[in-house]
Parts: structure tokens; sequence; C-alpha cells
């Protein structure tokens, strides 16, 4: 049996930290990983969306595990997100991720082709056999254009590798029904952040988030009432944490370059979002400072 607890708790999706020329910053890797090992966080997801991994090349994301795991290896749970356009990417990816000592594997489907449901179970098995490591499926349908069915979820639980699902669907039933519906015990990551409370209480045992990095103690309080089912205050936070989400995508700008340029106003300078991802425009700044402020507000209340 697989130790499934070391996944349990607030893991955020760790951000593309880049220089001002815009190349990959190992000093800057280092200094975000350590920043959330202060703060106390579970682990980190490193090379998905937020990781910006669609953009940046398989040298540059080996170097950001690398930097990742020279911080914080070995301190706290690592998954390592290796997939790539193409399945030979991903398998380099995934045997330098296991070189490396992360502790999972996840990865969506194949992207941009629609291909049918045995070509992304035969991207999946060849990750999950390159290594001995334990392996996420990512479901995020509305990035990738394929909605996890429980036939292929159950194909993939076969394998004694695959411990769970990040899920990244707006149905919260999704996760109910890939908990009931499994062959096995498995682990669900809720992905949409705005409602962690609703995925939270209809069985999803964690979090893997794009906005944690920007108030990672919000989630990690909100993680604790409902722990110990203080279901008032919890839906309190998760409506001051959803006031702030829905100010930054307010932003005509990105939300990864809002969120960048918010932990720049506490000293944490990770660059830009790199292009094609829009950059923030000359009214956001207003906006982001705004939700800078409520979340300061908020840690402040929560202390
Ligand atoms: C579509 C998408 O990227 N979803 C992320 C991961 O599941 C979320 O963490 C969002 O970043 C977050 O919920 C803000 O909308
Ligand atoms: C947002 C998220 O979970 C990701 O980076 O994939």
């Amino acid at each position: 049996m697989r130790d499934l607890e070391k996944y349990k708790g607030i893991i955020p999706a760790f951000y593309a930290c880049y220089d001002e020329e815009g190349e990959v910053s190992p000093e800057r890797i280092q200094m975000l990983a350590t920043h959330y090992l202060e703060v106390g966080v579970k682990g980190l997801y490193v090379g998905g969306s937020s990781g910006e991994c669609i953009y940046q090349t398989v040298n540059e994301r080996k170097i950001v595990l690398e930097n990742v795991m020279k911080a914080v290896g070995g301190k706290m749970t690592i998954i390592a997100h290796i997939a790539a356009p193409s399945t030979r990417d991903s398998l380099e990816l995934a045997k330098h991720a296991e070189n490396l000592g992360v502790d999972a594997l996840a990865a969506i489907p194949p992207i941009y082709f629609v291909l049918p449901e045995d070509a992304i179970e035969n991207y999946w098995t060849s990750m999950v056999e390159a290594t001995d490591l334990d392996f996420i499926i990512y479901n995020i349908p509305q990035t990738t254009g394929y909605a996890l069915s429980v036939t292929l979820l159950n194909k993939m639980l076969a394998h004694e590798q695959v411990i769970g699902v990040k899920n990244s669907s707006m149905p919260v039933l999704d996760i109910n029904t890939f908990k009931l519906e499994s062959n096995k015990e498995l682990i669900i990551f809720n992905g949409p952040d705005e409602q962690f409370l609703g995925g939270r209480s209809m069985g999803a045992d964690a979090g893997i988030g794009g906005t944690y990095g920007v108030m990672p103690q919000a989630y990690l309080t909100l993680d604790r009432y409902i722990r110990h089912s203080q279901m008032r205050e919890a839906l309190d936070l998760q409506n001051d944490i959803n006031k702030i989400i829905f100010k930054m995508v307010s932003c005509q700008g990105n939300l990864y370059d809002v969120m960048k340029y918010i932990l720049s106003l506490d000293g944490l300078k990770i660059g830009q979002a790199r292009l094609p991802l829009p950059r923030m425009v000359e009214t956001d700044f207003a906006i982001a400072k705004e939700a800078h402020e409520m979340i300061q507000k908020l840690l402040t209340k929560l202390n």
C-alpha cells in the first residue's frame, strides 16, 4: 500500500520563475520554493498550468524541477507534472523527475489533437511504466478538451502506481463520482480553488491550486476548518478567498501575470508570465494592488 497521507493537505501549484529577461531563474525558483516551505504547506505541484509548462522547453522544465528539489527536496511532498506534447518528451521528464527523487508524477491528457481514449490511455500508461513513482491523473477538460471517464479512470487505477486524480473540472459531482465508482481507494485533489470547500465536502482529500501561491495561509486555515467540521467558518473564508480571486481575474492581464505582480509587492520577484499569456495592462495595476490589500487584510484577520 502506498503512503497517501503525504498528499493530504494544501499543495500550491508552483509558478514559473523568470529573471528580468524572461529566462528561467534558478535563484528565484529556490527563493520561492523556500518561501512555501517556511509557510508550512504540505507540498508543491511543479510544472503544471501555473508553472507555464506549455511554454517551456524540456530543458527549462528540468532546470525548474532541479532547483525546486535543491531548495526543498526531502522537506515537503513534490509532485512533478511531466506531460509534454509528445510521449517521448514526457518520458524523458518522467525519468529525470524520478532521478531527482520526487514523490509523484502527474500528467494531463495529450493536447492539441483530439485523440481517442485508447491513445490517452497509452500516453499515461507509458509514463506510469517509465518509473516506479506514484502517478496522478490530471483532469482539466476546460483546457484539454478531454473529460476523464470512469472507464478510463478504472483502467488506469489497475496500475498499482496510479493513486488518484487532480480534478479541475467544474462539477463537484465529478469528484464524488470518481470516489464512488472507482475500483480502489484513491486520492482526489480539488482543482478549482473557488470551490475548495465544495470539493472537499464531496470527497476530495486535498487540494492543488493555482491561487494558493498568493495566499497559502488562507487555504491552510480553510483546510483546517474543514477538517474540524467548522463549516460556517469555512464558508465565510471561502467567500473571502473568492472575492480576492474574482478581483484578480477582473484584470485584463492573465491571472498568472497578476499573481506574480502581487507576489512582487511582498518582495517575491519571479518575473512576468510568458507570452502569449496576456500581460497586465495599465489599468490592471490598481486592481492587483487592491487584491493584494484584500489578501493582507484577510491574513491579518486569520492571525
Ligand atoms: C483552470 C485552472 O487552471 N484551474 C486551476 C487548477 O485546477 C485552479 O487552481 C485555478 O487556477 C483557480 O481556481 C483560479 O481560477
Ligand atoms: C493550477 C494548477 O493546478 C496547475 O498548475 O496545473
